[in-house]
């Protein structure tokens, strides 16, 4: 059985020492609101397998992005005083740009919102006060709720596609208690040292929605192994999320669904993104699904809890 979690530390370590080619990537379309469900099902599986990323379109949130920016950019222009007295604790709040506490290479702020449902947790947000930032909390609140919604709805489509039933995934603990954090992102744009502002990563949980804002930097690699390795662009699409698979889900399906390499590389300029993570409640347990082996293709790995896991990368990132 193999160590995914070793797997993937060795590509941060050694990958980008390798010689790289790049193009652009064409991914698929996903309509959310699509009522060829069959259809939607079998082209989200085939996206899954193929890339670990895709396009979503028709969410319902399309009136609330132009929204979301501006709060972002609310936030982040706040004196740097002001966001260190949220700095992040229990991985809520905000990360400055700041070489020793980020990656090698990155270049970005970040903060983090923690889920809001669960009584035992929700105190471990930090916001800025109402005087600082007016009716910020409850449209982040908002906002957190409404990526909320639409990945449950993917998760469930994600269920069917692996011939589950709509809720395996509710059921097991993934949504009704939920482990989602939305982090605010913020490239300022300077150019540095480092050709990637956000280093070549896999996202560790379930799957991720995230939002861009139009300008450019982010590549995939389908292909970590290869060499020379091929990072294809993704480019903007206005109005759709961009969804990518995370570790967890590529345990439960063993590596059918991909969770695939991704970074943000340097433009000049300034760029803002958001990122929902759907990550698995920390006691659910991540074990390879029937439908996805069998005699010829044994569990690649071992069942494991998500939190452990979780802590696990979270450790090795701030290494
Ligand atoms: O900023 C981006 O476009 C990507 C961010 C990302 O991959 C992440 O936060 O995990
Ligand atoms: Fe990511």
């Amino acid at each position: 059985m193999e160590n995914l979690i070793a797997g993937k530390v060795c590509f941060h370590n050694c990958g980008t020492f390798l010689k790289e080619m790049s193009a652009t990537s064409n991914l698929p379309i996903i309509d959310l609101s699509s009522l060829h469900r069959l259809s939607t099902v079998h082209s989200i599986r085939q996206a899954c397998i193929e890339y670990g990323f895709f396009y979503l379109v028709n969410h319902g949130m399309e009136n609330d992005l132009a929204k979301a920016f501006d709060e972002s950019r609310r936030f982040f222009s706040l004196p740097l005083q002001e966001k260190m007295k949220l700095a992040r604790k229990e991985n809520r709040g905000y990360s400055p740009l700041d070489p020793t506490l980020v990656p090698k290479g990155d270049s970005k702020e970040f903060y983090y919102i923690g889920p809001l449902a669960d009584s035992t947790s929700a105190y471990l947000n930090q916001w800025p006060s109402e005087e600082l930032l007016r009716n910020w909390r409850p449209s982040m609140e908002s906002l957190y709720s409404k990526f909320f919604g639409v990945g449950k709805k993917l998760l469930s489509l994600i269920a069917l596609s692996l011939n589950l039933d709509e809720d395996f995934f509710e059921k097991i603990g993934v949504i009704d208690k939920p482990g989602a954090f939305l982090r605010l992102l913020h490239y300022p744009g300077e150019m540095g040292p480092h050709e990637e502002i956000c280093t070549a990563h896999s996202d560790f949980g379930t799957l991720t929605l995230l939002l861009t804002d139009g300008v450019p930097g982010l590549q995939i690699c389908r292909d970590n192994l290869e060499e020379p390795q091929v990072w294809e662009d993704v480019p903007h699409m206005e109005g759709a999320f961009i969804v990518n698979i995370g570790d967890l889900m590529e345990r439960w399906t063993n590596c059918l669904y991909r969770s695939t390499m991704h970074r943000v590389i340097q433009t000049g300029k300034e760029r803002y993104s958001m990122a929902f993570f759907l990550d698995p409640h920390p006691d659910c347990v991540v074990e390879c699904l029937e439908s996805c082996c069998s005699e010829s293709t044994p569990p690649r790995f071992a069942p494991i809890r998500s939190g452990d896991y979780m802590n696990e990368r979270f450790k090795m990132q701030s290494a």
